[in-house]
């Protein structure tokens, strides 16, 4: 009988092997496997020789023998669920056995699936039961485990258990009723047959596309106001393809950031428009009865000898006509708010007046409510809150509940549907309101009264949590073509994509139950053999250049340089000691909630503490906290006359420890809104701007707006009539001490200053410097806290370096003023930015020095923020500064970061330079798509 390890120190431990474990029965499993350790102390479960696994690598080549129930199935009973984890064990020998041959056969595939040590020990598992619930935010967990590793690794030796690692470890956690008692479902090739037809499309596809040289199509002169690059030809050529497509009539343009995905959007649109006949009002008409046939009516056949793939529309009946016209309309391009001035301008000044397109911004109170009125436009721009506020939900909230009767009955995707039931409107389904006749009112907004043409997705991964209103109410508009634009799909987890499949309509996945079965645990039992399968499906839907890319051999774009530079600083002698303090302080906390079994309970109070410690990182005063006056200011009399039982019931509210709704962290600059809802005033300035005026709390619909969102000290004052503006978030610092002054320079405010200082001599008494003929240097500065760009500010007003400022409490108006007078005045040398406001979308090719003051959690944020420098139209070389501090948790943000930029590139098969890796073959494909034995 040979041993296998199932303990490990594999960085790759995570929640799913928990939850594997957590699905085996502890008993039957040492009842039936003789568990021993070995010399580390691990201990091992041993598996039956005949199993032709072995200890070194899992390369047997013989599947455990399983007995069939009468139904077919496997029976599972818990010696059958041990089977199943012996069979979920011995495929990733098995598909070792069966690769093609252009797989690299690296053991590495042989991914070992290892639950924490001491599984054996039933306290471990109640540890982490309690420990880390899985509705945690991915991130959270990973940094909390980080983070506080030291003093848990303390608290779980003297409690005699082991550690465990964190879910980022792994990119993929598959809840443990995913493997539950039907786990035979998991198996690739036993899919249902909907799902297989829908699959062998998307191969079919994937096929055709394999090594064809993508051709180019370029616009006839007159309809652009500059010529397209070679890879936006391409681009176009692909996209015109698949808005033909049967599979999935749109796409993925996920090239990089500030390649011209824009531009080639525009293009399209360009090219639709005016090389297509024009219409006359019947035709218009037909098609407004077509369009009601989009999202789903047509049904696909796939004719295998002759390789190609037809569409039979079904006829609808004319009452179904009847009641579902709409007014056909053009393409709707939904976006984040900062960016909503910067598409129109691109459709204006990239497009020539004699070809212009009818643009309508519809955002603001004043839209119209005419549906007849937005199909006049060619193109209707709008924001991801208008979208949400406007398009029910029904149909996804439908899906959600088949999915989650589905994942009742097969006993997967449980955990998922269990937080889809308490997402947006708490499970409940949207009604129309009932009129005084008792009929049905529709109650969706004017963009959901029309049949879009098209719709884009602009930032796309703005809907990567499936789960939120806005990602559903995007699946909820109707359209022919439909498109998502990003440079960054996936940020955290593979479970992102799924949100992409669901809005594009591309099945099989995008039903919850396929993606899980079909791409999610692929990947799970063998991390290259199903991230493969993932890059053949992103074949078929995908089209994703880097700045990294060759074409022809030669650079997609000749970009200047763009150089990284970590810049690890030292705090002070008086910041280390306050840092210290604030993490031993934080440690010890941590360990008696682990001691006490209350780290869950106590969700909120970890995560003040981790961001303190990140802030102190910036600045130990952003750990006293102080409350930004713009707050007070708006609301000051809204709160005076309010009852004062409500004014101290709000300040209640915010004097609770709670988090953010809207970022989940807990608030920087806390406000309460007249509901109860508590937010950073950064988030929900920023969700006011994107003109949805309804309470982002789920469930809440309430009317807000600036003067009913308070802070402390305006409700202190009304209440107590107290001007003190106290928001210290910790009762045991010293306000006194030295570092927790305005006016003390922070280690990284100096590293700032003597960077600026390097480019511009600026900081000191010379005279700043520029490049003759290219204009002055100039930099973005990054913060996600305002209150450290409030810091910055300060010391550049001291050196007089002239700069303005865009965060979220700014209208978009003068967000846009700021990006002007950066990028133009030659005065103007500093851009201070909050991360979460300016990371998206936004041209400020002026400058070229983007300084990261801090890190964010996931490393595709900070590279969005930097490439609003680094992209077309930059002429110099792009200098980044990251700064982080030594031996602090940013030294753990930084590992964290690490694992998600494998995991990214993983996914899209790229290595450290944007360079795809090898192409996949015909052979390849059918593997991934039909499994070994299978015939295409
Ligand atoms: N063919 C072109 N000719 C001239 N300028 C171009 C061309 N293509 C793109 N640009 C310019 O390059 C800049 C970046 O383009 P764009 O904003 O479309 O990139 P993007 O891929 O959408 O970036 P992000 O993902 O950051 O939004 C813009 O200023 C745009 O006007």
């Amino acid at each position: 009988m040979e041993p296998i390890a199932i303990s490990s120190t594999d960085s790759e431990s995570s929640d799913w092997d928990l939850d594997l474990y957590k699905a085996l029965n502890a008993s039957q499993l040492e009842d039936s496997a003789s568990s021993f350790p070995n010399s580390r102390g691990d201990r091992f479960l041993s598996l039956p020789s005949s199993s032709g696994i072995n200890s070194t690598g899992l390369q047997g080549s013989i599947q455990p023998e399983r007995k069939p129930s009468q139904n077919g199935h496997s029976s599972h009973s818990n010696h059958d669920m041990e089977d199943d984890q012996l069979q979920i064990l011995s495929s990733f020998g098995d598909s070792k056995r069966i690769l093609p041959p252009s797989f690299p056969q690296s053991s590495s595939s042989s991914r070992q699936i290892v639950p924490p040590r001491g599984v054996g020990s039933s306290q471990t598992r109640e540890t982490y039961g309690k420990t880390y619930p899985h509705q945690w935010p991915n991130h959270v967990k990973a940094h909390m485990e980080e983070t506080f590793n030291r003093a848990s690794n303390d608290v779980m030796k003297d409690n005699h258990v082991s550690r465990v690692l964190p879910s980022y470890m792994n990119p993929i956690s598959v809840p443990t009723s995913q493997y539950g008692a039907q786990s035979d479902l998991y198996r690739p090739g036993v899919v249902n047959e909907q799902a297989a037809v829908d699959e062998r499309l998307i191969y079919q596809v994937a096929l055709q596309d394999l090594n064809q040289k993508l051709p180019e199509v370029d616009l006839p002169e007159g309809l652009l106001s500059v010529s397209l690059l070679r890879h936006q030809k391409i681009a176009l050529a692909w996209m015109i393809q698949k808005e033909k497509s049967v599979a999935c009539s749109g796409g993925i343009l996920a090239d990089d950031q500030g390649l011209g995905k824009t531009i080639s959007m525009i293009a399209l649109i360009q090219n639709q428009k005016f090389l297509s006949k024009p219409k006359s009002d019947e035709s218009l008409k037909a098609e407004a009865l077509n369009l009601d046939d989009d999202d789903g009516k047509d049904t696909v056949v796939v004719d295998e000898e002759n390789h190609e793939v037809k569409l039979i529309t079904e006829a609808s009946t004319s009452t179904q006509k009847f009641h579902n016209r709409k007014p056909a309309a053009g393409s709707l391009v939904v976006c984040p708010a900062s960016v909503l001035r910067q598409w129109a301008r691109e459709l204006d000044e990239k497009v020539p007046d004699e070809s212009k397109l009818d643009v309508l911004i519809y955002h603001g109170g004043n839209r119209t409510k005419d549906p007849v009125e937005l199909a006049k436009y060619d193109v209707v721009l709008t924001t991801y809150a208008i979208v949400a506020k406007e398009v029910p939900t029904k149909v996804t909230d439908e899906e959600d509940d088949d999915d989650q009767r589905t994942g009742d009955r097969f006993g997967i995707s449980s955990s998922f549907a269990n937080r889809k039931r308490k997402g947006v409107n708490g499970g409940k389904k949207k009604k129309g309101r009932k009129g005084i006749d008792g009929s049905i009112i529709d109650c969706s907004g004017t963009l959901a009264k029309v049949n879009w043409f098209r719709v884009i997705l602009d930032e796309a991964q703005t809907i990567k949590n499936a789960r939120t209103q806005m990602s559903k109410s995007c699946c909820g508009l109707r359209a022919k073509k439909r498109w998502c634009l990003s440079g960054t799909p996936i940020q955290n987890s593979i479970d992102e994509v799924f949100s992409y499949f669901r809005f594009l309509k591309c099945d099989p996945y995008a039903n919850y139950q396929s993606f899980c079965n079909q791409i999610k645990i692929p990947i799970s039992r063998s991390s290259e053999t199903g991230y493969r399968k993932l890059r053949a499906v992103f074949k078929a839907i995908m089209l994703r250049r880097t700045k990294g890319t060759l074409i022809d051999g030669q650079p997609i774009i000749n970009l200047p340089p763009k150089t990284i530079n970590l810049k690890a600083v030292d705090f002070s002698t008086e910041e280390r000691a306050f840092y210290q303090k604030l993490e031993a302080e934080s440690r010890s906390r941590f360990k008696a909630y682990a001691a006490a079994g209350t780290v869950s309970q106590n969700y909120a109070n970890i995560l003040l503490m981790l961001l303190r410690l990140r802030q102190a990182c910036d600045h130990p005063l952003l750990v006293k906290g102080f409350s930004s006056e713009s707050v007070s200011r708006v609301s000051t009399r809204m709160a005076k006359n309010l009852p004062k039982d409500m004014q101290s019931n709000l300040l209640n509210l915010l004097e609770t420890l709670t988090i953010c709704h809207l970022c989940k962290d807990p608030p920087e600059d806390a406000v309460v809104t007249l509901c109860g809802h508590v937010f950073c005033y950064q988030c929900v300035s920023e969700y006011l701007t994107g003109d949805d005026n309804t309470c982002p709390a789920p469930k809440c619909k309430s009317q807000i707006g600036a003067d009913v969102v308070f802070n402390k000290a305006t409700l202190r004052n009304s209440v107590h009539n107290d001007d003190d503006n106290h928001g210290a978030s910790s009762s045991r610092i010293d306000a006194k001490s030295i570092v927790l002054q305005q006016d003390y320079s922070s280690s990284k405010i100096r590293a700032v200053l003597e960077i600026i200082q390097s480019f511009t001599g600026a900081c000191s008494s010379s005279s700043s410097s520029s490049n003759v003929g290219e204009g002055p240097i100039k930099a973005i500065i990054f913060s996600q806290w305002t209150r450290m760009l409030d810091l910055v500010e300060m010391s550049l007003n001291q050196y007089c370096i002239v700069h303005r400022r865009l965060d979220g409490s700014m209208s978009l108006a003068s967000r846009d003023r700021a990006v002007k007078e950066f990028n133009t005045d030659p005065e103007v040398i500093i851009m201070l930015m909050s991360l979460k406001a300016g990371n998206l979308g936004l041209n400020m090719v002026a400058a070229s020095h983007v300084i990261l003051l801090d890190l964010w959690w996931n490393p595709t944020t900070e590279d969005q923020a930097i490439d609003r420098a680094h992209r077309i139209g930059q002429t110099r070389p792009v200098t980044v500064s990251r700064l982080t501090i030594k031996d602090t948790v940013e030294d753990r943000i930084l590992a964290l970061q690490d694992e998600k930029r494998k995991m990214v590139a993983s996914a899209f098969g790229e290595d450290q330079s944007g360079r795809s890796g090898p192409h996949l073959t015909a052979e390849d494909l059918r593997y991934l798509f039909m499994g070994a034995n299978q015939p295409v």
